[in-house]
Formats: C-alpha cells, structure tokens, sequence
C-alpha cells in the first residue's frame, strides 16, 4: 500500500497542507503542540476507521470551520511480486459540507460519496501512537483489542462472530444480574435461558479463540524477533495467550461453573476473560519493564502486526509512527530508522537530528503549517 499525495483543508489546526510522500520514509518534525500527531490522524482516516487518538468528527474540523477536507491519491500493492493498481483518488469530508448530513463521508475516483467507513479494508495502516504503551501496562482488554482489531481488519467475517458473541455475553449478564438476588423469573426457567445463551458464546468464543491463537501464532514469534534485533539481544521477549479453555472446552467449562456465575450475578468465564502474557527475560512485562522496553515491545508488536498483514493478504500495510524515538536509547532508535526505510512509513519527532542524514522526504509542522525542511 501506497500514500502517493494528500492535500489537508480545515483538519484540526490545519488550514492547508500539502504532502508528497517519500517512497519509503516521510519525516514530520516540529515542537510540541504544532500539528504533526493531528497530520498523522489524518491520513489514518483513509482507513476509514475511526480516530486513534478516539477524537469525534466535530473535534477533527478546525475550529471556527463547518467542515473539513482530505484528498489522497493511494496506489495498491495487492501482491509484492504483481503490479501495482491505477492510482485511486480518494476525497473525505468531515463534518457538515453543502446540506449533506453531518458525519464522514468518502469518496473514491469521483463517485457518490458514502459513509467513510465503507472505506474499510481499502487502506491497510498500522499505527503506533504513544496511548499504545498501555498495550503493556493497562488492562487485558486492550490487549484484546488490539487482537480482534487486527483480525477484524484481516477477516471479513470476525466482526460479526464477534458481535454475536458480545450480544449473547450482555444478555447472559444482564440475566444473571437479576438472577443473584431477583425472584422475577422461576429458577428452572433462567437456568434454560442461560443454557441456551451459553451454547452461543460457546459456538463464537471458540471461533474467536481459534483465530487469536492462530493470528499469535503468527505474531509472537514476529514480534520477539523483532523485540531481539531492536534491543541487539539485551533482553528477551516472549507472548503467550493466557487462554481459560482448551481448543474444544468452553462448552464444558461454562457448565462447570454456571452455579458460581449465578452466585457472583455476573459472567466469569469466556473470551473476554483471556488475555495476552508479554513476558521479557520470563518476567511479566507489565510489572518490570522498564519506559523504554515497554516501548520496545509495543514497537515490536505494531511492527510484527504489519508484517503479519502482508504475510496473509501479500500486501504491506503503510506504517504510521508517532513520537517513536523518545525513551530509545542509540542503538535502538538506529534499528528503528533501518525498520522505517523497508516500507512506507510516516513517523514524528519533536528532534529532526536523528533524520537529518536520512534519505527520505522530510516535513516541518509548525503552527499547522506544513513545509519542507
Ligand atoms: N479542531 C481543532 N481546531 C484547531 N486546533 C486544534 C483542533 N484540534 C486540535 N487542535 C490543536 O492542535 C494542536 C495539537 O496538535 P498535535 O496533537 O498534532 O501536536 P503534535 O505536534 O503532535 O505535538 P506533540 O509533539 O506534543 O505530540 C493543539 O495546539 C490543539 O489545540
């Protein structure tokens, strides 16, 4: 995949920008606070998923604007070794242009515009943004996440086995909240309806298990191979899926515990209690790594997760990289910039030193004025 130009109008502190991109690596530098993460969001959006750094659509229009525009011209690389497709141009709109509705639309080589999310699939992105080092210190669920997040990219069909999962789970909880001190419905009959909502988790927790296990498959070993040639051998990581069932058991394992479920009034057991271990040197990672390993194996992660992508679909994914440097000591940050210049990549700094010897195309950010440096 390919960001051959973008032109930016009324996008956050953006009045106007030009981009040309480089092959490889794009540079965007400037200080703190000057538009360079807001830069990156934007060409995020021809992924037509929503902002990474969670921002609604009316917060992406420049204030004192009524809407904002994106135009890119993008080049697809279905397989390494084929052509590349036509050139496609792409126009989003963000917020309310003409009498169209509010919202994000897109449109591509000129037709009808439709809703920006329809976009799906059509620009593979990985993005590594600094909220992302909570991939190693937060909570399992966003190292679920970031799991199904890729996987529905990859699979056309996870969402919806997803979905359903997520259906069945908050009805299955909402009974049991009645359950554990309610008298509304007999005994007998929540004790069926939980059987039957259990059979459906069962069904889609195992289709979910599978592919997380299988995309980790995939994954781990990519990113500890990345992990080791990042930090030159210092230290050594591992991932594991810390699963609750065996391949073939939920089915078994909800029945085993439905009495404690109906005690607790709430749901114990399922996907969306699994987790991913990130281990360094056989230790938690969560617990002992330090500011800049923990960026390391997020960094490790994000780009092993590109690397997966154009192992399935044969097509590298654009990298986009915000405020990657900081916290990496020499070494590291010199490994980086080899990584940044395989595939197209964009990355921020507040600090240009690191790229002023680099082959690529790089940009000044300041005050929303984009300009070459
Ligand atoms: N809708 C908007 N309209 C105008 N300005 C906005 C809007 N949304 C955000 N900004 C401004 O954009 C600036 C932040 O830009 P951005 O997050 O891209 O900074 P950055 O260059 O990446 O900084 P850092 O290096 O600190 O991460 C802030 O000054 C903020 O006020």
């Amino acid at each position: 995949m390919r960001l051959l130009s973008l032109e930016v109008a009324n996008y956050r502190n953006i009045a106007a920008a030009q981009l040309e991109p480089g092959r490889e690596l794009t540079v965007i530098c400037g200080n703190n606070g000057q538009g360079k993460t807001n830069l990156l969001e934007a060409i995020w959006l021809l992924t037509g998923g929503k902002s990474f750094r969670g921002g609604k659509d009316a917060e992406l229009v420049r204030r004192g604007e009524t809407f904002a525009v994106l135009e890119a011209v993008t080049q697809r690389t279905r397989q390494e070794d084929q052509e590349p497709d036509d050139p496609a141009r792409v126009r989003i709109t963000v917020g309310t242009p003409d009498a169209q509705r509010p919202g994000r639309y897109a449109s591509v080589n000129g037709a009808p515009s439709k809703r920006a999310a329809g976009l799906a699939g059509s620009f593979p992105a990985v993005v590594f943004d600094p909220g992302h080092l909570s991939l190693v210190k937060g909570a399992p669920e966003g190292r679920r996440r970031f799991l199904d997040a890729a996987l529905c990219q990859l699979y056309p069909g996870y969402l919806a086995t997803y979905r359903r999962y997520v259906r069945a789970l908050q009805q299955k909880n909402a009974l049991l909240r009645h359950s554990a001190g309610g008298t509304e419905r007999p005994w007998a009959e929540k004790c069926a309806l939980l059987e039957v909502l259990n059979v459906e988790l069962a069904a889609q927790g195992e289709v979910i298990q599978k592919r997380r296990r299988e995309y980790l498959a995939l994954l781990g070993p990519l990113a500890c191979a990345n992990y080791a040639e990042l930090s030159h051998g210092a230290e050594r990581m591992a991932v594991h899926y810390a699963a609750q069932f065996e391949p073939g058991g939920l089915s078994a394992l909800l029945k085993q515990r439905q009495n404690e479920e109906l005690r607790a009034g709430q749901s114990l057991c399922g996907i969306h209690r699994e987790d991913v271990e990130l281990l360094l040197d056989d230790q938690p990672a969560k617990v002992f790594a330090s500011q800049g390993q923990q960026r390391s194996v997020v960094l490790s992660l994000k780009m092993a997760e590109a690397a997966a992508a154009a192992r399935i679909t044969g097509e590298h994914p654009v990298l986009l990289l915000d405020d990657v440097l900081s916290e990496l000591d020499e070494g590291r940050k010199q490994y980086l910039l080899t990584r940044m210049k395989e595939k197209q990549t964009f990355v921020t700094s507040c600090d240009d030193t690191a790229f002023l010897k680099t082959d690529g195309e790089v940009y000044r950010m300041n005050g929303g004025v984009l300009s070459r440096a």
